[in-house]
């Protein structure tokens, strides 16, 4: 299996690390287009094979898709992540034609690629894939939902003092400060009601952070977070790459699921060897699905810019 990441920076060499550590991939392509980056990347990387008992090769290129012929999983990360004081959304001038031209040259090599679609705005940047390459829809996932119920489950834990790994929960809409939603009616600890364990305050509260859980980071940082976002990448690539059927959000072409359509937005799917398989429904309550509505409405004026700037 050949699985090639796009973007060496901070989230996609993350991203490389954690398959290479996994051996999801006996050949492992790092893309970038700063001249040696990937390279570099590569071989730091590989010389850790010896320490840390992984035998995947990765190999840096810069800008040469022919090197990433035949790969059955493709990351896109490459493009400009927030400083503190940004949204995702201001990322959308330079990020969308870097998304396009990256996945156009994939699919060139590549033409049966998955493709992961991470570079923000995420949704609009699936969307961008979704509409401009003319793949079926189940090859192109947007991850956002993964890391975002990751990060709820870690507030949950620290607020529960439990481990996160006892803890179900998933946050679906879109990936923004603004957008997404934390389904805390749905968050159990082995199987008990979160909400029968937490005060409102304490769960609005974990809601809260969750939502601003990449912009608090970004101002600790002074750029967006990578380990988390590697490890949420890499937990995709596994579910494609062993077939595990896992259930995971994923930022998905809707088609009428959970009352939106021609959108990308997140969504439980599961995600196994042709990508994602099937939308899972979590039955809405009212007042949740207008939620999800002005969500998807956020994101649909977002996705206009790209009608604007004439990529779609
Ligand atoms: N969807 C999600 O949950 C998350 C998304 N992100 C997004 O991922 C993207 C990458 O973030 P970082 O890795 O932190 O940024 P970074 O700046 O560390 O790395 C980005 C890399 O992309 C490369 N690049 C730029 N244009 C390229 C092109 N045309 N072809 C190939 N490579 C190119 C750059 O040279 C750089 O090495 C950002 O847009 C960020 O907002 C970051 C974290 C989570
Ligand atoms: O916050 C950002 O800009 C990067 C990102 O999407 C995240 O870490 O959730």
């Amino acid at each position: 299996m050949k699985i090639t990441v796009v973007g060496a920076g901070a989230v996609g060499a993350t991203c490389a690390d954690n398959i290479a550590r996994k051996e999801l991939a006996e050949e492992l392509i790092l893309l970038d287009i700063k001249e040696g980056f990937a390279e570099g990347k590569a071989i730091d990387m590989m010389q850790t094979s010896a320490l840390l008992g992984f035998n995947t090769k990765i190999k840096g290129v810069t800008n040469d898709y022919s090197k990433t012929a035949g790969s059955a999983v493709a990351v896109i990360t490459s493009g400009l992540p927030r400083k503190p004081g940004m949204t995702r959304e201001e990322l959308i001038g330079i990020n969308a034609g870097i998304v396009k031209s990256v996945a156009e040259n994939i699919l060139k090599f590549s033409p049966d690629a998955i493709l992961i679609i991470v570079s923000n705005p995420m949704d609009t940047m699936t969307y961008l894939s979704l509409k401009s390459l003319g793949l079926p829809k189940n090859r192109i996932i947007g991850m956002g939902g993964t890391l975002d119920s990751a990060r709820f489950k870690y507030y949950l834990s620290v607020a529960m003092n439990c481990n996160s790994n006892d803890l179900q929960g998933f946050v679906i809409g879109g990936h923004g400060d603004t957008t997404m939603i934390p389904l805390t009616r749905y968050a159990t600890y082995q199987s008990l009601n979160v909400t029968d364990l937490l005060s409102e305050e304490v769960l609005a509260k974990v809601a809260a952070d969750t939502m601003i859980g990449g912009a608090t980071l970004t101002g600790l940082l002074g750029t967006s977070a990578w380990y988390a976002p590697g490890a949420a990448v890499c937990a995709l690539v596994e579910s494609i790459v062993r077939d595990e059927k896992k259930l995971f959000t994923c930022s998905v072409s809707l088609e009428g699921e959970y009352h939106q359509e021609d959108i990308c937005l997140g969504v439980p799917v599961i995600v196994g060897r042709t990508g994602w398989e099937k939308v899972i429904d979590y039955n809405l309550t009212e007042e949740e699905q207008q939620t999800f509505n002005k969500s998807a409405d956020a994101v649909r004026s977002m996705n206009n810019v790209l009608k604007e700037m004439k990529l779609i």
